[in-house]
């Protein structure tokens, strides 16, 4: 059995919805066993968000989707992760979970996964492109092998309506106000991007 993690960190359900799509993908590759876990919200955040109705609902529909651990990523043969856009970067959760998996880098444990990055941002020129490329830097540390989001395959990005989709990261636009759903387009390409993820991972890692 090919091994897929899907883990991701959303705060108001986008990333979530496209990781659902993402895992979707990968399902389709006949023996390949699928993995959808969530990064842990920080406590302040969590206080923060309390009142915030928008965040409630996200958050009660994610509650049984299991928290992301290091085994899970020593589990896994292939990882598609779901990271949102902070200034142009990926969000402090993330980045505090690939942190703490220094020792599984310095052990070399990481090393030939296949991977991918499905991201999000308010709005259109928001930061997409940054967020993957600057996501993709720790995973080369880590040893990963990156797979992209070609033209050939994807050809809903050739387009100038306000959707996502890069050569670089499956994504979508939330909205200023988080309003916005992800496009049908934009499920597509992410569960376009989990299958070609699994289907790498199945040829590296049988
Ligand atoms: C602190 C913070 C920083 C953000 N920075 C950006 C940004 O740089 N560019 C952008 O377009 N959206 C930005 N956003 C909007 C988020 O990217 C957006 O809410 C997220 O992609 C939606 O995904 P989610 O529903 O899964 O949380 C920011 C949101 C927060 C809370």
């Amino acid at each position: 059995m090919t091994k897929v993690l899907v883990p991701y960190y959303s705060t108001f359900g986008h990333i979530y919805s496209m990781m659902k799509a993402a895992a979707e993908g990968a399902a389709e590759v006949d023996g390949v066993e699928v993995k959808l876990v969530r990064v842990e919200e920080f406590d302040a955040v969590k206080q923060a968000m309390s009142e915030q109705d928008a965040y409630i609902q996200a958050q009660e529909a994610q509650k049984d989707v299991p928290v992301a651990t290091h085994d899970d990523l020593l589990w896994a043969d292939g990882i598609v992760w779901g990271i949102p856009t902070r200034y142009g970067n990926m969000p402090a959760q993330m980045k505090q979970f690939f942190d703490s998996a220094g020792s599984l880098w310095m052990n070399g444990e990481l090393e030939g996964k296949v991977t991918g990055i499905v991201t999000s941002t308010g709005s259109i020129h928001g930061g997409q492109e940054t967020t993957a490329i600057t996501s993709l830097i720790p995973l080369l540390h880590f040893g990963m092998i990156y797979v992209g989001l070609p033209y050939g395959e994807n050809q809903e990005q050739l387009t100038t309506d306000g959707i996502g989709g890069s050569p670089y990261a499956a994504s979508t636009v939330a909205g200023p106000d988080g309003s916005s759903q992800p496009d049908e387009r934009d499920f597509t390409m992410a569960k376009r991007l989990g299958k070609r993820i699994a289907l790498t991972a199945q040829k590296l890692h049988g």
